[in-house]
């Protein structure tokens, strides 16, 4: 983690209990980067979460401005603008320091990115270490790019020869997470206040987790005893798998954590320490006529404290099985595979039936701690 001046707003909001979080700063593609604000040249603070407006950005974090080759960052900058990602630099030195060397980088454009200087090397160290890993403990990067999508999550990150790469890759990487899907969609009536987040886990992290299922204990009609619900066998007919693995569940746990905690932060002002209920995998097949009908998640005295339930659809070759809200419209909620719906456990919801293959879905609920 980045020390706690980052801004409370959008590092994770907690960490579970159980330790089941680690403490490094992670940088891998679908974790929320910090929030941090540091002085551009003019000496004023950005904070970086409020600096962008909706596109793809890319974090160029280097040590020491001299060590940017001045050819190799022209050629970055004009493939940013050419693929209309915003680029940005934090550099690891104080303002006085990295004026006129920027001078010369830039030389003289009037378009040139945003600099930020960490002149106390407050955040520069934690965002060249090596991802995944605690800062201080490995050899760092002396440069680096981090990609991020429209709402700052990575999308990808240039470690070696990162200029040149992220020159060529950043186009392609930043079409497949911007955020114009949907422009022909008009909410005109009423509309359950639904996330939906992309990229959660990882399809290779979905396949482990489906693997999980496969392999595990399920019944048919399996319900488990986290729906407290009177009459759940009319409610209710799908294959579940609670995840026992310790080190799955601390994975999952990580992922949901890091990737939708600060959202609950940022969209719906839910500051509170959270643990989860357990992580379980329900199918739903067209021919065993699975389904959830209509219910909410938080009516029972042991599920009162549920905030937030977490759908995260793990495969996405089967029809039907859309998520609907019908408290408040028709509209059908289907996150492909890897994206969660994230919506409170007031909410009624309902699971439609799937009428072609198999559905897999990663369920659990974010619970407020006392
Ligand atoms: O199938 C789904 O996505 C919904 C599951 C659900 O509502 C629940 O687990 O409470
Ligand atoms: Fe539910």
């Amino acid at each position: 983690m980045l020390p706690a001046r980052h801004g409370a707003a959008t590092a994770p909001a907690v960490l579970c209990s159980d330790s089941l979080m680690t403490n490094a700063l992670l940088l891998r593609p679908g974790d929320r980067l910090p929030d941090f604000a540091l002085p551009g040249l003019d000496g004023k603070f950005r904070k970086f979460l409020w600096s962008f407006n909706g596109w793809p950005v890319a974090l160029l974090v280097v040590d020491d401005l001299k060590a940017l080759d001045t050819a190799q960052f022209a050629s970055l900058i004009a493939r940013c603008k050419d693929a209309s990602v915003v680029p940005v630099v934090v550099a690891g030195m104080a303002t006085p320091a990295a004026s006129p060397i920027w001078s010369k980088l830039i030389g003289g454009a009037s378009d040139a990115p945003l600099l930020l200087c960490d002149g106390e090397r407050r955040f520069v160290p934690a965002l060249l270490s090596q991802a995944g890993i605690g800062f201080g403990q490995t050899a760092a990067a002396r440069t680096r790019i981090i990609l991020l999508d429209p709402n700052q999550h990575v999308a990808a990150t240039y470690d070696s020869r990162p200029l040149l790469a992220a020159a060529e890759g950043i186009g392609a990487a930043a079409e497949r997470v911007r955020s114009s899907a949907g422009a022909d969609v008009v909410i005109a009536g009423p509309m359950a206040p639904v996330l939906v987040l992309p990229r959660v886990f990882e399809p290779e992290f979905c396949t482990q987790v489906i693997r999980l299922w496969e392999k595990g204990d399920h019944q048919d009609s399996g319900v488990s005893s986290r729906y407290g619900n009177v009459g759940v066998a009319e409610l209710k007919r799908t294959e579940d798998y609670m995840i026992a693995e310790p080190m799955m569940q601390k994975a999952i746990s990580d992922r949901l954590a890091y990737r939708i905690g600060p959202e609950l932060v940022k969209v719906f002002a839910f500051d509170h320490q959270f643990t989860f209920d357990a992580h379980v995998v329900l199918s739903y097949s067209a021919d065993g006529g699975h389904f959830f009908s209509a219910h909410r998640d938080n009516g029972a005295p042991t599920t009162a404290d549920r905030a937030f339930a977490v759908s995260l659809n793990l495969n996405d070759d089967f029809d039907g099985g859309e998520l609907v809200f019908p408290e408040f419209s028709a509209v059908k909620a289907k996150p492909p595979a890897g994206a969660a719906a994230v919506f409170s456990c007031g909410l009624l919801h309902e699971a439609l039936p799937v009428t072609r293959g198999r559905r897999f879905v990663l369920t659990t609920f974010f619970r407020q701690k006392k």
